[in-house]
Parts: structure tokens; sequence; C-alpha cells
């Protein structure tokens, strides 16, 4: 059992790094694990210590890439645009990143593991990293959390959560969860096996269009393909079109559009927003076809540094625990909330990769072979409130692992589900 005076103290006191301006690494490739393997994840089962030196170890890498490379595209130090970085040659600045009389135009290639070797180089715009290609719901989302940033693509969830730990980006934007698709189970684990601490969420309604090439009828098509959310969200409206064809799943939504653009398929649809249709030069066959028109991905904001809870304004804290006595602890934990009065938003299980199997023997019934679970909980509470740091000393005291993974402020905007978002 380990004693904080302060439930949040590990969080609050985050050292504050000496920022790399710019670095180059030439032929030399940052290995993708950065020392933050699930065993080494802090919390409040993990030293101080611990979490600080592997902060340390990751900004020695940093620095001493910073050190022995440090030079611009230009060599002279100065600030260039990150969008030039990687072969990423368009300037991808906010939600109109690419003209609509410019659809034709080749769009700026997505991140991909291979690009996180070379020098970022760092301007004066907050650089916001997302999973998707320009049209995806998560670029929206990223100009919704940071309506004057630089929007950087990346091919997988892996990418952008590497791009802000290389200080490539500032910040990425990823959907959890969707009202009627469920939670992106792959953020979650991200989440657990990275060190970034979530600093605000932002809810974004996600407005779905059926998407082909131009003078193509339904009645032609063999296939919708989509992000496997997003067909899940127009499964019940794909059938009642008459849609009994080939669905497949394919890395996001804008994607899909860009793939039937490119590839001139007559027979297949893509599942993707309006401002995908128009940057690929595709039609929309129907428009809204969400199983139900409230429908909505809420993301997390990602960054190196939490923010400093308050309490002037809603605030909503994640968090995530296990325990290694079966998931009867699970209620305890619970009440530790309800006692206070503090609702929970959010909870989700996943498999305990460390630890997947718990076995029971019992000589007389014989062996019982128990799933392990990691739990991630939202709750409406800022860490600066007592209420908030007196729940979690309780569930500390019924779990083995626990670990704060921000608290933030809520998304408190308003209530608007019908307009098309991600156009
Ligand atoms: O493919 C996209 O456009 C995304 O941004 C990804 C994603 C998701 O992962 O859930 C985001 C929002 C929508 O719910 C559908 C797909």
């Amino acid at each position: 059992m380990h004693t904080l005076s302060h439930p949040y103290s590990n969080v609050l006191s985050y050292s504050n790094h000496s920022r790399p301006s710019f670095y180059r690494v030439g032929a030399t490739r940052i290995s993708i694990k950065c020392g933050h393997g699930f065993e080494s994840v802090y919390g409040f089962g993990s030293a101080r210590s611990d979490w600080l030196s592997d902060c340390a170890i990751l900004t020695s890498k940093v620095d001493s890439l910073k050190d022995s490379h440090v030079v611009n595209e230009n060599g002279n130090g100065g600030v260039d645009h990150v969008a030039a970085v990687n072969g990423h040659t368009s300037a991808v600045s906010n939600l109109n990143l690419v003209p609509i009389e410019n659809k034709k135009q080749i769009q700026p290639k997505p991140l991909t593991i291979t690009d996180l070797s070379p020098a970022p180089i760092h301007g004066s715009q907050l650089r916001v990293a997302y999973q998707g290609v320009p049209g995806a719901y998560s670029e929206a989302a990223a100009g919704k959390a940071y309506p004057d940033s630089q929007v950087i693509p990346c091919d997988q969830f892996e990418v952008a959560f590497q791009a802000v730990e290389l200080w490539i980006a500032d910040r990425a934007v990823l959907p959890v969860e969707n009202s009627l698709g469920g939670s992106i189970h792959r953020n979650y684990d991200l989440l657990l096996r990275h060190r970034l601490h979530i600093v605000g969420e932002v809810q974004l309604p996600v407005h779905h269009c059926l998407l082909a090439l131009p003078d193509v009828r339904k009645e032609y098509l063999t296939r919708v393909i989509s992000h496997p959310q997003a067909l899940a969200q127009c499964e019940h409206t794909l059938t009642k079109l008459g849609l009994n064809v080939a669905r497949e799943a394919v890395d996001d939504t804008a994607g899909a559009a860009e793939f039937v653009a490119a590839n001139n398929l007559r027979d297949t649809a893509a599942i993707a927003s309006a401002r995908a249709a128009e940057l690929y030069g595709l039609e929309v066959l129907e428009d809204g076809i969400q199983d139900d028109p409230n429908n909505v991905t809420r993301f997390v904001m990602l960054a190196r540094e939490p923010v400093i809870p308050r309490t002037d304004r809603p605030f909503k804290t994640s968090i995530v625990f296990a325990h290694d006595k079966g998931t009867s602890v699970l209620f305890k934990v619970l009440s530790a909330f309800a006692f206070r009065n503090i609702s929970l938003t959010k909870i989700e299980s996943r498999p305990h990769r460390n630890r997947p199997i718990r076995v029971v023997d019992d000589e007389s019934e014989g062996t019982a072979k128990h799933f392990e679970y990691m739990f991630y909980v939202d709750f409406e509470a800022s860490m600066a409130q007592v209420k908030a740091q007196n729940a979690l000393a309780e569930v500390q005291e019924f779990t083995s692992f626990l670990r704060v993974l921000g608290s933030y402020p809520m998304d408190m905007t308003p209530w608007n589900p019908s307009s098309r978002r991600g156009d």
C-alpha cells in the first residue's frame, strides 16, 4: 500500500521539461518504445521516483538528439512549418485544411510509424495530431478542440500518441467512444501504455453520408466501406436502404472516400462526411445515414503535461485501476464515489494484459479460471475537490494499481446534434 499525502500529487508535480525547439535525427531512429511499458506506468502503485525517471528517459533522448543534431531544414535553427517534415508538405492549419477548389490536389499523407524519426520543426502554432486523413471526423474534432491549430494527420492512433511524446505534435485528439458504436478500445489500451495526460474532451456530432463517384446509383453498389465505427453507426439504415451488400472496414472514413475516388470504384460507396465528399470529388448518395440523428463521438485531448485541476467550472476526471481479488472488489470501488455523490459518466473494462487469467483452485469443486480486467472510470469532479481526493484515497485501499489519466474541463458546448460536423 502506498500512501500519498495528496492523491493527485504525482500528476500535479509532473516536471516542466525544457522543450526542444528543433532537432534533426538524420539516420538515427528513435525507438518507438519509450520505456513506458505497462510495468512502469506510474500511478498510485508506483513510486514517484520511478515515473520521474521514466520521464527523464524520454526527455534525455529528445535532448541528446537535440544537442547532437540541432538544425532545422534551413540549417539556421529558425522556425519552420511542421507540415514540411516527413514529406508532408501541405500546410494544414485549421479545419479548412484543403480548400474545396483544390479537391483534385494530392492530400497530405498521414504520418506512419516510420516517419517518426525525422526532425520535428516547431512553429508558433499548436500542432495537433489526429488519426486519419483530411476529411475524417477526428480532424473536425481536432479543429473544434483547438480552433487555430495546425492539424497533423497520422495513419494510426499509436502514431498520434508518439507524435506528441516525440514533440512532433503538442496535442493529440483521439476518439474514445461513440453514442451508438460504443468504446474505441484501442485508445483505452493506448492510454494505459503511454504516459500522456488527458487535458480535455470534445464531443462531436457525427453526421454520416453515403458517398460514391458521380453518376453512380445505389443499384450499382456491391460494397460499402468505412471505419468500423461508422459501419456500426449506420448498420440499420444501410439495411433499410436495401443495401445488403458487403461491408468492409478500413482505417478511417475519409480514407474510405479517398480510396473509392483514387481507384475509380463504381461498385463501392464510402461512409464519410460531406466534407470528405468535397475533398475527394465524390457525390452524396444519402445524407444523414447514422442510425440515430443524435450520433455523437467523444474525443479526448492529450498532452505531455496535465492541466492544473480547478473548481470554478465543471471538471471530469478519468482513472484506470486494477485489483488482484477479482471483480468482487468493483462494487466497493464504485461505492467510494456513490457515498460522496460523485456521478460516474463512463465505466469500461479491458483485459488485464499483464495478468489476463486468475486461477482459483478448489479441491472439491475444481479449478476456476477468471479473466482479469483493467477498469476505466470517468467521474464528474475535479481533482482539486476534496471529495474527489478522498474518493481516490479510498479507491486506493481496494486496488493494486491506480492511475489518474487526467482531470480536465468537461465539454459544455450547447447541444446541437443535427448540425453536420466534419463538413
Ligand atoms: O474515421 C474517422 O473519420 C474518424 O475520425 C474515426 C472515428 C472513430 O474512430 O470512431 C471517429 C468518429 C466517428 O465515430 C467514426 C470514426
